[in-house]
């Protein structure tokens, strides 16, 4: 199993090494455009080896990629993060640049590749990589979802004063600070509704603290959060590897379901050796519906604005 990770800044060494860590890949190659700067990750990372006990090997290269040759997954972080005050939409500018030559230049050396696009505005960089490319539907996955949904457990753990492990839920919609929609209906706590614990307020708190989870860290660290996102695209990149069929929320392009056409957008998907084994259509309520169809129209807005 060879993985390519393109970006070797901070999501991208973050990703890298949760990959190294989980043991599950026999390669991983990190490129960026910055002379020598993954080759000094990878070579950082792999001085980790014995101490982590790992045998990924992990290379770095400076926009060579003839060695990203035959990857079975490509990753895609290569791009400007935000600054505090900043929205992820205001990145389209450098970023589309970016990923549609990046995402061409992975599949010139990789034509069957599975890619996991991450460079923020994440649902549009996963559309864009849609409309320019020849990759099937089921191989362009966007990773915002997985990231949210893990930031819903960390507030709905908060909330409830319990372990995250006893909770779970889900987050839909764009990957954007508005658009994010927490489904607290569905949240458990062991099976049991997280109704049953916190009241309305306490969930609409937690609701509103999800969807602002990246630029909350944003402000706080003056650049955008690497460890928890990198933690999730390893996440994605396991899922499809080692065939687990496990469900996450994921952009991915939608054609009917959840009542939306020609858009890349987040909502649970299978995960396995094929990329998107199937998009889950679950019944939605009236409130639930209406949040998608304005999240969808927000992204429609910045999809708009892509040179296609
Ligand atoms: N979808 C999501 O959930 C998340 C998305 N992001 C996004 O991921 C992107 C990366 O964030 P960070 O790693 O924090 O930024 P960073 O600045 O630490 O790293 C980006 C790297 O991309 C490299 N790069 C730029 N242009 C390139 C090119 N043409 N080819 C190869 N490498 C190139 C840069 O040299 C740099 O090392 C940002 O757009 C950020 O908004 C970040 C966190 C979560
Ligand atoms: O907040 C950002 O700009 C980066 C990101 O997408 C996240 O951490 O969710």
């Amino acid at each position: 199993m060879k993985v390519t990770v393109v970006g070797a800044g901070a999501v991208g060494a973050s990703c890298a090494e949760y990959i190294a860590i989980k043991n599950f890949a026999s390669e991983v190659v990190l490129l960026d455009i910055k002379e020598g700067y993954a080759e000094g990750k990878a070579m950082d990372l792999m001085q980790t080896a014995s101490l982590n006990g790992f045998d990924t090997k992990i290379t770095g290269v400076t926009n060579d990629y003839s060695k990203t040759a035959n990857s079975d997954i490509c990753v895609i972080t290569s791009g400007i993060p935000r600054k505090p005050g900043m929205t992820r939409e205001e990145l389209i500018g450098i970023n589309a640049g970016i990923v549609k030559n990046v995402s061409s230049s992975l599949i010139e050396h990789s034509p069957n590749t599975i890619m996991i696009v991450v460079s923020n505005p994440m649902d549009t960089m996963a559309y864009l990589v849609h409309k320019t490319t020849n990759l099937p539907k089921h191989k362009i996955i966007g990773m915002g979802g997985a990231l949210d949904s893990a930031r819903f457990k960390y507030r709905l753990a908060e909330a409830l004063g319990g372990p995250i492990s006893d909770v779970d839920g889900m987050v839909l919609g764009g990957h954007s600070d508005t658009g994010m929609i927490p489904l607290t209906r569905l949240a458990t706590r062991n099976g049991v509704p997280v109704s049953e614990f916190l009241s309305e307020e306490r969930l609409n708190t937690v609701k509103e603290d999800t969807k602002v989870g990246g630029a909350t860290l944003t402000k706080l660290l003056g650049t955008s959060a690497w460890y928890a996102p990198g933690a999730a695209v390893s996440g994605l990149v396991q899922a499809i590897a080692c065939d687990q069929k496990k469900m996450f929320p994921c952009s991915v392009l939608l054609e009917g379901e959840y009542g939306l056409n020609d858009i890349s957008f987040g909502v649970p998907v299978i995960l396995g050796k094929n990329g998107i084994e199937k998009i889950v259509d679950i019944e939605l309520n009236q409130a639930e519906k209406d949040n998608m169809v304005s999240s969808a129209e927000a992204v429609r807005k910045v999809n708009d604005l892509l040179e296609l």
